[in-house]
């Protein structure tokens, strides 16, 4: 098989070095170094708490070393290459790939950067013990952790469980023969892969596949669904999907790969239906769960399903009152933010009886499904709330939504760039002046990332939507589009957003 081993990652700092063997004990224990578990002893640590946090692998996690920092620095250097190629329109002439050792090393730089907060040493320096193993609870408040030269047990007041989620392998026949790549693997891979196959067109497939794409590989997309990233608006999907295939990446939607085999250029996908996709790499990006297993969680009767750990909305575990869940490991959309989010909020429960009240108090704002997230392709596809399907499905024709097309964006204009915002909103809640409340947002465009946190601002803080269509914005910059829209929230006219009535359909 022509795929080489991938090269060890170079960022041997990462690794705790505490391989001590004697009994340890803290008021607070935090499992796993990732996002929720960095953010959760930290903060714990803060508080006056002793705090030990263990770690199998690096500290940083997925987010530093497999997830959003490689993917965003590959994105933002494809990006360099695509903006190259296209000057051709201005008469200057760039042609060829880049060097894939030297993307390579720019990936490894930017994640190196960031050791500076996330090595074990500035950890220590915050107060945290950070010690190296894979832990498993024992029994009632006790740890074994299990390392290279042996176990130690670690015994805790308070345990927050920040394991993060690993990749789900589908059940496709002959796939575990192929050497597969995953969102672990792919960004060491040595060599440029000359024709990736995707299996996914969620956030990672469709990021890497444009990426790829942009740096030289020929990409092919599957997905078995009938649309790309489905959380977010049909309009959106259709954009994504535009552009891919613009950009020249071949895309199958309702597709179901029920074979994959070896040949012997690579490997060869069969499709229900007959169709065959060829490439020398695939990537397998369907989606990813939970890490619950082989934790002990059922020896201290922590309730857990293929959805997580079970916990309220505080993050406290629903079964076992001493142990808080934060991250990926709790389920729902997953994100750094809402790793974060989660973290600050074990964190708090951790502490204290105070901590408890304020990480209740807290809890709603931080419904991880109250945050927005963003697919950081170009264009970026950036969302918050429900669609419009989900809003008509809850408020039926009390639901108004607006839709507002970058070419009534001067800004946008001037940068030739294409995108929309889509708002949706309620009519008649009771106690909202004008009863109105926006439920939701969309964007599309190279900064709706940005867009998107002007959109949901004013709904997220409980302000009327008339506030926001009433505050000055500067002349000429695309957050023009957040007023314009929230204004044909009550207005009429060629250069505010259209309002319509919401429309039903299917509920992702
Ligand atoms: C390719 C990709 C791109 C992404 N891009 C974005 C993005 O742009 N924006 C965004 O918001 N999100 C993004 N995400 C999602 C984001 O990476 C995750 O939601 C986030 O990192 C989860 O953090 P966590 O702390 O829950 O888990 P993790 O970061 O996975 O941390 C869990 C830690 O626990 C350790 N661990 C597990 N079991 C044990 C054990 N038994 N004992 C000790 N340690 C253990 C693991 O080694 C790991 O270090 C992306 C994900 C991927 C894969
Ligand atoms: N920018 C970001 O914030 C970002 C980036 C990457 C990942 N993430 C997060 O990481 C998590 C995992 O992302 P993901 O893209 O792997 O998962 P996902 O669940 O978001 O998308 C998986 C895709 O795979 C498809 N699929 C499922 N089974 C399939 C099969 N057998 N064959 C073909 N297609 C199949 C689904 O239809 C779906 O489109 C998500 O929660 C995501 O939000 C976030």
């Amino acid at each position: 098989m022509m795929i080489p081993e991938p090269t060890p990652p170079a960022h041997a700092w990462a690794h705790p070095t505490d391989l001590g063997t004697t009994p340890l004990k803290a008021d607070v224990v935090v499992i796993g170094a990732g996002s929720a578990g960095l953010t959760a002893a930290g903060l714990a640590a803060s508080l006056g708490r002793r705090v030990i946090l263990v770690e199998r692998d690096r500290t940083g996690g997925e987010c530093l070393f497999t997830g959003c920092v490689p993917s965003k620095a590959l994105l933002s250097l494809a990006k360099r290459v695509h903006t190259a190629h296209g000057a051709v329109t201005l008469g200057l002439d760039v042609k060829g790939q880049p060097d894939w050792t030297v993307i390579q090393a720019e990936v490894r730089r930017v994640i190196d950067h960031f050791q500076t907060v996330d090595s074990p040493q500035a950890i220590a320096q915050s107060g945290v013990t950070v010690i190296a193993g894979e832990a498993a609870f024992v029994s009632p408040h006790v740890l074994e952790v299990t390392h290279a030269q042996g176990t130690r047990t670690v015994m805790g007041g308070e345990f927050v469980l920040a394991t993060g989620s690993e990749a789900v392998i589908p059940d496709i026949e002959g796939l575990r023969d192929v050497p597969f790549l995953t969102h672990e693997t792919i960004f060491d891979v040595p060599e440029r892969p000359a024709h990736l196959i995707v299996l996914g067109g969620g956030p990672i497939g469709c990021e890497l596949s444009q990426a790829f794409a942009r740096l030289g590989s020929r990409v092919t997309t599957v997905d078995s669904g009938t649309r790309l990233i489905s959380r977010d608006e049909p309009e959106a999907s259709q954009a994504l999907l535009d552009t891919l295939q613009e950009e020249g990446v071949t895309v199958h939607l309702d597709a179901q790969a029920i074979r994959a085999e070896v040949t012997p250029g690579g490997l060869r996908l069969h499709l229900k239906g007959g169709e065959v996709v060829e490439g020398t790499h695939l990537l397998v990006a369907v989606g990813k769960r939970p890490r619950v297993h082989g934790l002990g969680l059922d020896v201290i009767g922590a309730a857990f399903d293929g959805h997580g750990l079970n916990v309220r909305p505080s993050m406290q575990s629903v079964t076992c009152p001493y142990l808080w869940g934060a991250g990926d490991v709790v389920g729902g959309p997953m994100f750094t933010h809402g790793a974060t989010e989660r973290g600050i909020l074990a964190g708090l429960g951790s502490v204290a009886w105070w901590g408890r009240a304020a990480a209740r108090l807290r809890a709603p704002a931080g419904r991880v499904e109250q945050i927005p997230w963003v697919t950081y392709t170009d264009p970026e596809i950036a969302h918050w709330g429900q669609t419009e399907a989900q809003a008509v499905e809850q408020y039926g024709e009390r639901v108004v939504v607006v839709d507002y097309d970058f070419t009534h964006l001067n800004r946008a204009v001037t940068e030739g760039e294409k995108g929309f915002v889509k708002l949706v909103a309620v009519r008649g809640v009771l106690g909202t002046p004008l009863g109105l409340r926006v439920v939701g947002a969309q964007a599309v465009g190279s900064r709706a990332g940005e867009l998107i946190q002007g959109l949901s601002m004013s709904p997220r803080l409980g302000l009327h939507p008339l506030r926001t269509a009433l505050l000055p914005v500067s002349y000429p910059t695309f957050s023009e589009a957040t007023r314009q829209t929230y204004l044909g929230l009550f207005t009429e006219g060629e250069h505010f957003g259209r309002a319509r009535p919401g429309r039903a359909g299917p509920v992702a």
